[in-house]
């Protein structure tokens, strides 16, 4: 057997950009499919070459062992329900392992010519608390960073990048890319909570407040996790080995807050969109598309469906994603917004059978994905005297989850999980202040209705849900 030839720059002509004005923490599949592929076209475009992308992996070396001998190549394959396209991205020029080598990360974010730090590092990459959305200081991790060993979590990391780059005075635009809802305010909260922790600002906060912006973003692309039948296949197309591959829906959208500090690429030119204001497009995502979503994923998981088109391919799990939107969601949006009518359209992307998104991965990390998405929501509608009926449903899906995965002996993935595991009901779950804060607990009319839902999951069959609601 011979061994295959890889995807790099020697076995593919590929235009590339010849420095890197980005910086990025974390990685994954969704940056390649997302904001590399953006840059990419635009700088293609355009003929800059100054748009490259330095990556930082935050946690393991796969991404590195599998972007590194490929020179940073990748293919985007493209599954649309009747059309599959498949190209290379040339943008992401050198891929680093940021545990391996802290001061690296530091020094990136320290460089002049670094114009815009970008991050998709997961909800649980912020060590958030999940209820107030503000910067855990008792969190392990964040005591040791602040202690002053070289810099292992996100807020360590830019701290120090930020405290490095300070002398030499010149602006940086750090832009979240993660499905959190006002995530650049959340960040720039964080960051000036780690400054004000450390102790010796030495006029650091001051800095970033006039030198460093942090527009939010609303991202949006479906990017299910890389299969090795996903790299079989374009293998057996292209005659190309490719482990960086990544596969997602033809659909995109970027709505970024117009607030940069430096020059940035002309994503503009690509279709990305600059408003003012990026909250009503940020909530309405959040609460329609990813509520959606984990709702399909607990519920599908409940059904003993694998896959999120699966789930969504259920007339009952269907009707329980719509009547959830137009009941309970769309009456907290801001006027003018159409939920009910993206909601259709986004289980209309979900349904694409091309895309093998797994119930497993959007329902792994659901401590930190029930506030932006349904929690919020549950607030609004309460304080307006709305209807929380299958928010509470979608909440006590989660529960039913929770407690199911536990029963079953198997270990959620999810930075709660020791929590999630000792709690042997819905209202032991409720009861983490974390999630649910002091005002979403059991003893709530929410927390009633949960627990009802919850009981109800456990016991009755899901097509009856409608009784209960009467
Ligand atoms: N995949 C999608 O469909 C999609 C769409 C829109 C937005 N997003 C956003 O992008 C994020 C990443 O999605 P993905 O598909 O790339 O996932 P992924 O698992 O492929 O990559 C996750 C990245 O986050 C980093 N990370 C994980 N935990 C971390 C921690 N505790 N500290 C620091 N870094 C950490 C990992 O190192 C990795 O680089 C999502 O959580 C979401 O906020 C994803
Ligand atoms: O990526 P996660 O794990 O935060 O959430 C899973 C999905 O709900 C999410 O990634 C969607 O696919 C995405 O937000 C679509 O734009």
């Amino acid at each position: 057997m011979t061994a295959s030839t890889r995807l790099s720059d020697a076995t593919a002509t590929v235009a590339r950009p010849t420095s890197s004005g980005i910086v990025h923490l974390g990685v994954g599949a969704f940056h390649r499919a997302h904001q590399a592929a953006f840059t990419y076209e635009a700088a293609l475009l355009t003929g800059e070459t100054n748009w490259g992308i330095t990556g930082f992996t935050q946690r393991s070396n796969t991404v590195v062992e599998q972007l590194a001998p490929q020179d940073g190549l990748f293919t985007l394959v493209q599954k649309g329900t009747e059309q599959t396209t498949a190209t290379v991205v040339g943008s992401m020029l050198d891929v680093r392992n940021a545990a391996a080598d802290p001061d690296a990360v530091v020094a990136a974010i320290a460089d002049p010519a670094t114009h815009i730090v970008t991050l998709t590092v997961t909800e649980k990459g912020y060590r958030l608390d999940p209820a107030s959305g503000r910067l855990r200081l008792d969190d392990p991790e964040i005591v040791a960073d602040l202690s002053g060993r070289p810099p292992r979590t996100v807020a360590g990391q830019l701290v120090a990048g930020l405290a490095r780059r300070m002398p030499g005075d010149s602006p940086l635009t750090v832009l979240c890319c993660d499905n959190l809802p006002s995530n650049g305010r959340i960040l720039s909260e964080l960051v000036h909570a780690f400054v004000a922790a450390g102790g010796c600002d030495d006029g650091l906060a001051e800095w970033i407040t006039r030198r460093v912006t942090f527009p939010s973003s609303m991202v949006d692309r479906i990017v299910p996790a890389t299969t090795d039948d996903d790299r079989a296949d374009n293998e057996r197309r292209t005659g190309l080995r490719d482990d960086a591959l990544v596969v997602c829906e033809p659909f995109r959208q970027w709505v970024i807050e117009d607030d940069f500090a430096g020059p940035r690429p002309a994503w503009e030119r690509v279709g990305v969109q600059f408003v003012e204001d990026v909250e009503p497009w940020e909530t309405m995502k959040l609460r329609v598309l990813n509520a959606t979503h984990s709702v399909l994923a607990y519920l599908g998981i409940l059904r003993g469906h694998s896959t999120i088109a699966e789930a969504v391919g259920d007339s009952v799990l269907d009707e329980i994603c719509r009547t959830m939107v137009l009941r309970d969601v769309a009456p907290t949006m801001a006027g003018g917004m159409d939920a009910v009518g993206y909601g259709d359209e986004v289980r209309s992307r979900f349904a694409n059978p091309a895309l093998k998104h797994t119930t497993r991965q959007v329902a792994m990390d659901g401590s930190q994905k029930l506030g932006p998405r349904l929690l919020g929501t549950v607030r609004d509608a309460t304080s307006a005297g709305g209807s929380t009926d299958i928010l509470a449903l979608a909440v006590g899906a989660w529960c039913a989850f929770v407690l199911e995965e536990a029963e079953a002996g198997r270990v959620l993935d999810d930075p709660l999980s020791t929590q999630l595991a000792r709690a042997g009901s819905a209202s032991d779950l409720l009861d983490i202040d974390s999630i649910f804060g002091p005002d979403l607990g059991p003893t709530s009319a929410f927390g009633a209705q949960v627990v009802a839902w919850t009981d109800f999951l456990r016991t009755d069959s899901l097509s009856e849900w409608k009784r209960v609601l009467i």
